[in-house]
């Protein structure tokens, strides 16, 4: 039966990832299906998350009637995840009903859980020699798991406050647990990966003029405890680099403009610090692929630096005896970190916030990863930042342009929307856990981002090259 011929070859591997077609099941990756099936399973261990490498262990192919036919094909690395291609089988298809009955199901993919051994697997079955996926964006998740709860914090009642506002810190950001596999997998088959679907979201854009957006921490560098000490690699840096000498390259990020430049050290980028409200750049590199090569400034709440300047040495004041609290000064915006404090007076530390912010209505506090975040409240956000650059660099009413925007973070969020209401381009989340979000595409951690940055650096030069 189809789940004891899971069972006995899925002990050891710790994620399925699912490919008929009866193609190539991997990029780089010679191996084909032995013959056309109706539907098909292709297993691939992930041993090293890291690095995304893989060994591509089994097929099991699904024949009418739903017998599993496991085809063992030699191992070997694959340097990328499978392609990754969602389809639907009729819900009545043997193998499903008796899935669908558990409930693990949704008219895309399944997730199988495999009992004994507690493993849970994400599989999605593709059927062959159909066109298996449509080409436009994926629907915007719809929220199931709990996150971003969007809980308005509670007006009165001293403890019922401050609970509430540790929930609403703690749910500002995630974490991934080992319990949560299942959902982990259901998700990424919901969101799937930018990786996996690299090649199809590309033959869809062809002829499009990409430009890359990338948020900062989290998305170029890994969340470290110290916000200082947020280095990205130079591997990653000269991903970046190349990418930007195809690409039109954006940094938009809630650090300051000057801060964010000195981590990426890159001159020939446009950079969009303070959540977007700085907005500068390129100082140099290549400008010949650029539609408007044209430098671009913009600082649409200059207004506020002397009360951002006045609330920051207050939160100085206010929080010094905080232990691990910290207050970072990002010119047009302030960050409260308290990822070093201690969980049981997150609640007093946000509600110390407030009572200051109280007194500015000009200002605003939203929250990111174990982070308050104070900025005018002005309409003016990543998203503003991305149509902004877009109509600098001559995309304003073009059709014709691919923006594609990473980002990790709730205020990354404001852009995936614009890019949802554009009804173009690329949003990409970078996380492992389960999240709302109005991005297409997900990517589970920094490395990831760096690869995808490298293919797409790949794609563009054989693309030249006509390939
Ligand atoms: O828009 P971003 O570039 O993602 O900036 C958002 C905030 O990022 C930084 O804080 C986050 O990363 C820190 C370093 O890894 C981490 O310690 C902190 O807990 C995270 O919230 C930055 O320090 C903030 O000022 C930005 O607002």
């Amino acid at each position: 039966m189809f789940q004891e011929n899971l069972g006995t070859l899925g002990k050891k591997w710790d994620t399925l990832w699912a490919l008929s077609r009866g193609r190539k099941c991997c990029r780089n990756e010679k191996t084909t299906l032995s013959r056309p099936v109706v539907g098909a399973v292709v297993l691939v261990s992930i041993p090293n998350r890291d690095n995304c490498s893989g060994k591509v262990v089994a097929v099991v192919a699904l024949g009418v009637g739903g017998s599993a036919r496991p085809d063992p094909i030699p191992s070997h690395p694959t340097p990328y995840p499978p392609l990754f291609s969602p389809t639907s089988l009729p819900l009545d298809f043997p193998v499903f009903s008796r899935l669908q009955k558990k409930s693990e199901m949704t008219n895309q993919s399944l997730v199988i859980t495999d009992a004994k051994s507690g493993l849970k697997m994400a599989i999605a079955v593709a059927m062959s020699e159909s066109n298996l996926y449509s080409t436009a964006m994926p629907k915007p998740l719809v929220a199931t798991n709990g996150y971003f709860p969007r809980k308005k914090l509670i007006k009165n009642g001293g403890g019922a406050k401050i609970i509430a506002f540790t929930d609403s810190m703690r749910a500002s950001s995630p974490t991934r647990r080992a319990t949560e596999t299942e959902d982990q997998n259901s998700w990424i088959i919901r969101l799937p990966s930018a990786l996996s679907m690299f090649e199809d979201i590309m033959n869809a854009s062809k002829g499009k003029e990409i430009v890359v957006f990338l948020d900062y921490d989290g998305t170029l560098s890994p969340i470290v405890e110290d916000p200082d000490r947020a280095f990205m690699t130079n591997e990653m840096r000269e991903a970046v680099r190349d990418v930007a000498k195809f690409f039109p390259t954006a940094i938009v990020s809630g650090r300051s403009r000057a801060k964010v430049h000195n981590f990426v050290k890159l001159s020939e980028l446009y950079y969009a610090g303070s959540h977007g409200m700085d907005i500068m750049g390129p100082t140099e590199g290549p400008k010949n692929q650029r539609k408007g090569n044209q430098s671009v400034f913009c600082q649409p709440a200059r207004e506020f630096l002397p009360m951002i300047d006045e609330v920051n040495k207050i939160l100085l004041e206010k929080i010094k005896f905080v232990p691990g609290a910290k207050v970072e000064n990002n010119k047009f915006c302030l960050s409260v970190h308290y990822r070093c404090v201690d969980e049981k007076i997150w609640g007093s530390l946000g509600e110390q916030v407030k009572e200051v912010i109280k007194d500015y209505p000009k200002l605003r506090l939203s929250q990111g990863r174990k982070v308050l975040e104070i900025r005018p409240a002005i309409k003016w956000d990543k998203g503003n930042a991305l149509e902004f650059l877009l109509e600098s660099l001559g995309y304003d009413k073009s059709d014709n342009v691919l923006p594609i925007y990473i980002g990790d973070d709730r205020t990354d969020e404001d852009a995936f929307n614009v890019l949802r209401k554009r009804g173009q381009g690329l949003g990409i989340l970078v996380s492992k856990a389960p999240k709302e979000t109005n991005a297409s595409y997900s990517l589970q951690e920094p490395s990831e981002v760096m690869y995808f940055l490298k293919r797409l650096v790949e794609w563009k030069k054989s693309s030249l090259l006509g390939h």
